[in-house]
């Protein structure tokens, strides 16, 4: 007598787009092995999609456009959401929490917005919500966050974990290509959200920061949480600057634990671009490379390397924790979710210790250097190194301060701007890593 075959694991799929088809072609190509792994096959009986016409590669008898419908189907016992966007991906989690499915997803916009909620659905129905792609794309980051440094004490991470606004400010740099161009095919090659103001804005870096922020500091940060600039007004001017002082321009996510003035942790996230030294491992990563820097206190430095974006990629993560929810719902178990118990405060950006780059057309006559210097001063901050360029009755000068108070440095750069001595501010950036 042979053995009855091993009952699949069924996996319904919202949203075909860029991540859904290579998830879909993975799980087809690499059937014979993701059985052997899981010990179960994997699936898919259903694709949610909102213009089915738009997929006729796709095994037609598979599509629906009624996600909700999807998900409350008895014969469904995973769930992979790759839709994005809040609604209705969120009330789709919701749905098969209470069905008592686990979730794979890649929302990072919805985990920053909602996490603490929709983990607390997880546990209360025992199943798992997984989402290493929603933060670095392929990089596995927040496993070993979750897991491999739980014993650690972590103080900071920082990264680039956009792959398209450094694909658009490594073509700045390197081809002197113009902004729209770069981002045009930064699209075409599928690194971009739906809608590219979410990664020129910074609004995409801020919710993977904010859940890198949660899993390293065990405490809730959500997107709002988050001090937030993106790139659209980072200029050629800003980038030929940087050159200038051996820098180049990058979007960083920058999370620390760091005391007040009281001795008590609180956490301090922000994302904004800055200019970091050309000999900074961060400025070798290049093109939709992400690149996350964790400095842990008995670890150490750490760096975790490689492709933050595109479909493969992005899929390959979700297929890892396609494995990992469903060996558990093989074992009849769940995986830990994040803990929020160290409930730290978050610091305002004006508190900040941040350093600026400020370059200035001034007028080139007598008490003008002093005048300017005296406006720093007002404030409290204190210069680094001046250079001065002269042209004319004109010049420029290009300022590098200490760290202080980023309100202090935004009140300067206000103040500046009134001086009648002051042409123009023509480039305004923070600085980090440089000595
Ligand atoms: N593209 C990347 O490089 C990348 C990387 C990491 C994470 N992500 C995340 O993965 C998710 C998907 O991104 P993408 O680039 O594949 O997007 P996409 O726009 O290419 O695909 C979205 C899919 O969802 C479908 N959809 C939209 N609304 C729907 C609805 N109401 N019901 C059913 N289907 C619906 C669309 O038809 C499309 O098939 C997002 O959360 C994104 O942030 C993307
Ligand atoms: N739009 C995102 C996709 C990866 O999350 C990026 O460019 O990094
Ligand atoms: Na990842």
């Amino acid at each position: 007598m042979t053995a009855a075959p091993p009952v699949p694991l069924r996996v319904a799929l919202l949203g075909c787009g860029t991540v859904g088809s290579a998830v879909l072609r993975l799980i087809e190509d690499q059937a014979d092995d993701l059985t052997a792994r899981i010990g179960r096959p994997v699936e898919v009986v259903g694709i949610a999609v909102r213009r089915p016409a738009h997929h006729p590669d796709v095994p037609q008898h598979l599509l629906t456009t009624d996600a909700a419908a999807l998900v409350a189907r008895d014969d469904v016992d995973l769930v992979v959401e790759v839709i994005g966007g809040i609604e209705p991906a969120r009330s789709l989690m919701y749905a098969a929490f209470a069905s008592g499915k686990s979730v794979v997803s890649a929302n990072k916009a919805l985990l920053a917005e909602d996490g603490p909620a929709l983990h607390a659905a997880a546990a209360e129905a025992g199943v798992d919500l997984y989402y290493e792609a929603a933060v670095a794309g392929a990089i596995p980051l927040l496993r070993p966050l979750r897991e491999s440094l739980a014993g650690d004490q972590l103080r900071r991470v920082v990264g680039i974990v956009n792959g398209t606004t450094n694909y658009i400010l490594s073509r700045m740099a390197e081809t002197g290509a113009g902004f729209a161009e770069a981002l045009a095919e930064a699209t075409e090659l599928g690194y971009a959200e739906a809608d590219p103001t979410a990664d020129v804005d910074g609004f995409d870096a801020a919710a993977k920061a904010a859940i890198l922020a949660s899993l390293a500091f065990h405490t809730p940060v959500s997107s709002a949480d988050v001090y937030r600039e993106g790139i659209s007004a980072v200029s050629a001017t800003d980038v030929a600057r940087a050159a200038e002082i051996g820098c180049t321009v990058k979007l960083l996510a920058i999370c620390e634990r760091v005391p007040n003035g009281a001795g008590t942790d609180t956490v301090a996230v922000r994302v904004h671009p800055a200019m970091i030294p050309t000999t900074h491992p961060l400025a070798a990563v290049g093109g939709a490379f992400n690149a996350v820097f964790v400095e842990a206190e008995a670890a150490g430095q750490l760096m975790f390397y490689g492709q933050g974006a595109g479909g493969e990629p992005t899929a390959s993560a979700v297929l890892g924790d396609l494995v990992a929810v469903a060996r558990n719902r093989v074992a009849g178990a769940s995986g830990q979710g994040p803990t929020g118990y160290a409930d730290l405060a978050i610091r305002p950006m004006a508190e900040t210790p941040t350093r600026y780059h400020v370059s200035l057309d001034v007028a080139d006559r007598p008490g003008v250097l002093a005048a300017v210097a005296q406006e720093f001063a007002r404030q409290d901050v204190s210069i680094s190194t001046v250079r001065q360029t002269g042209r004319g009755d004109a010049a420029t000068l290009v300022i590098v301060t200490h760290s202080a108070p980023d309100a202090a440095l935004s009140a300067t750069i206000a103040a500046l701007r009134d001086m009648p001595a002051v042409r123009g501010v023509t480039s305004v950036l923070r600085v980090e890593g440089l000595s």
